[in-house]
């Protein structure tokens, strides 16, 4: 065995074969060899993605050692399975030393090699498990899959398994959070978001910082959010890791990957509603959220049974949109990317807005100033009746939609993707929705736009009945009870003059027009209700009016 200080080299037993085994710089591999040494096929395997090392025939699930001389070792290391590599199992491979010694050595340099070459993987971990989140195997999920590779891989943790919401966000608010890497989310996209809103909140708190105010530059945060696939929708894990599998995202917390992920805050005035990663949607996507509400028993079939729901009752709002565009020299939500980690586009940016960054850091946030947003071209302002107004950060894949609501959306480029679906014939409504299901595109239909922005500013168009106060007590009781969306009309009269009444009847007029044109209007919608609901990361929003920016972080 010669030992330097990057490689050593032996030759080894797996099963009957013999093979020679090379540590060498970043690798690992095992060559199989011929009886007259010649080389057969080689498996490489980086140290980045060694798992554990161990001495004697260990197996992982029941932790036990199966019959073994001294002169054993076993390696656990991330293995592809399919999908194009996404999927990622435990691979183990135990191997025969021809003495005691040469093993000793193998695991003790094994080790050293693990130790410096992954000194950003996490040793101690805070667990928060939403037992009731998708079909409510959130606990099951951790203690089978996941717990085992955490205490494969030397990885202690503390798991708080949720009795009531946001008890996860204001544990990370409140808690001491001394010696904890990282925090991980057993749950859905809702989990995630109490987390991020954790995690967020807390750096801000610490640093003295307001996050109401819109225009200040929020404080890098350190801690990581590690997700482990459980809920619902589950669209931020299969948008960072390209497959919503337990095993795969274990893995990937155990060897330290982490993503920098844009977040979008959304503001009503001067106050901070909410972040969120995925989707901010008002019209159809906020009604299926509300209707869904009522049949959350259903687990996560609640959305294809609402949205069939709502689609029936072929439904469109009036808005302003405002926007701000992102450079369109750097990307375009129209081109044929598909963002990974690694991106280009995503380092070029990080590069541009934050020169003397460290782009590999932890998930840390650097808002840009309003001052460079508002001096970054001009506000562009669209009126209309929408079907949907959406926004997301990232491509917002998920199963039920691999490609997502905007496939060539950037995960750390600080834009976000506004899809603005004007009002259409219920056919061209099902076509749209339909394409996030095939490869056809779906943004090339003559209803629907989509811009890559920095910022988007949301409002109702003046000459509507509104109140502003009555109208946002009416989201609040939808929000206590969204069978209230349904049944009320949520308009309301600001005056007795004669302006007025003329502008109402001609309104009325209007609407008596439209229902004619309404193919079909479920016993839910009689009534079709005036003004929508947004959809934060599955939450409704207590507001209408609202102005979202894009951040990286
Ligand atoms: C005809 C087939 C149409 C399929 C349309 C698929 C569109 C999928 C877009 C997915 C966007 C996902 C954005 C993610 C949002 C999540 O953050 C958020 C929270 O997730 P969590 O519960 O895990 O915490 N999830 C959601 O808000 C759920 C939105 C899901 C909308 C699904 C709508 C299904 C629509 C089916 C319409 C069928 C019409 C058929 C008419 C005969
Ligand atoms: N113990 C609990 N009881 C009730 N709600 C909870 C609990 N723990 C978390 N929640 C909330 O449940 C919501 C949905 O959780 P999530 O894990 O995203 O599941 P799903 O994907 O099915 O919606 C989140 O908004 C979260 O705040
Ligand atoms: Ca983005």
């Amino acid at each position: 065995m010669e030992i330097e200080s990057v490689r050593v080299e032996s030759s080894v037993w797996v099963g009957k074969k013999r093979f020679r085994a090379l540590l060498s710089g970043w690798y690992f591999s095992w060559t199989e060899l011929d009886k007259k040494n010649r080389e057969k096929k080689t498996i490489s395997v980086p140290i980045g993605e060694v798992v554990a090392v161990a001495e004697g025939r260990v197996e992982i699930q029941p932790q036990k050692k199966a019959e073994d001389t001294d002169r054993d070792f076993t390696l656990f290391y991330v293995k592809r399975r399919s999908s194009g590599g996404r999927i990622w199992t435990l691979g183990r491979t135990q191997f025969c030393c021809p003495s005691r010694d040469l093993r000793d050595q193998w695991v003790a340099q094994l080790k050293t090699a693990l130790k410096t070459h992954c000194s950003s993987r996490p040793h101690r971990l805070l667990v928060f498990i939403n037992p009731y989140g998708g079909k409510k195997r959130g606990k099951e999920i951790y203690l089978s899959l996941v717990a085992p590779l955490f205490e494969l891989a030397g990885i202690s943790s503390h798991v708080v398994v949720t009795e009531r919401a946001n008890q996860a966000r204001d544990h990370i608010l409140k808690k001491d959070l001394t010696g904890f890497d990282g925090v991980i989310c057993v749950g859905g996209d809702g989990m995630f978001s109490e987390l991020l809103h954790g995690v967020i909140g807390r750096t801000q708190q610490e640093a003295g910082i307001s996050e109401h105010d819109p225009t200040v530059m929020l404080q890098p945060c350190d801690l990581h959010i590690g997700i482990i696939p459980a809920g619902s929708t589950d669209c931020v894990c299969f948008a960072t890791v390209g497959v919503n599998d337990p095993v795969t995202s274990a893995l990937h917390i155990v060897i330290g990957d982490s993503q920098p992920l844009d977040v979008c805050s959304v503001h009503h005035q001067s106050t901070l509603v909410r972040y969120s990663v995925s989707l901010v949607g008002y019209g159809f996507y906020g009604d299926v959220l509300a209707e869904s509400e009522r049949h959350r028993w259903m687990g996560p079939l609640r959305y294809d049974y609402s949205g069939c729901l709502v689609y029936l009752c072929n439904r469109s709002y009036r808005g302003i949109v405002q926007y701000l565009p992102a450079d369109p020299q750097i990307s375009s939500p129209r081109d044929s990317t598909r963002c990974l980690s690694g991106c280009r586009v995503c380092s070029e940016s990080t590069e541009r807005l934050f020169p003397h960054s460290d782009s590999c850091s932890s998930l840390y946030s650097r808002q840009l100033s309003q001052y460079s947003i508002e001096s970054e071209g001009e506000w562009i302002s669209v009126e209309g009746r929408f079907r949907c107004v959406s926004l997301t950060c990232i491509s917002s894949s998920c199963p039920r939609s691999p490609k997502g609501l905007s496939p060539s959306a950037h995960l750390a480029d600080g834009t976000g993707d506004l899809i603005l679906v004007r009002d259409t014939n219920p056919l061209g409504f099902l076509t749209y929705l339909h394409r996030h299901t095939t490869t056809q595109d779906q943004f090339d239909l003559p209803f629907v736009e989509v811009h890559r922005v920095k910022a988007v500013r949301f409002s109702l168009p003046p000459d509507g009945d509104y109140d502003d106060e009555e109208r946002e007590q009416s989201i609040s009781e939808v929000l206590e009870d969204p069978e209230k969306l349904c049944e009320s009309d949520i308009e309301f009269s600001k005056d007795g003059s004669q302006q007025y009444l003329a502008e109402r009847q001609k309104e009325q007029e209007m609407k008596d027009e439209r229902k004619k044109r309404e193919f079909f209007c479920g016993p839910c919608c009689s009534k079709p209700p005036a003004v929508s609901v947004w959809n934060c990361d599955g939450e409704i929003l207590p507001y209408t009016e609202i102005s979202c920016r894009f951040k990286y972080f």
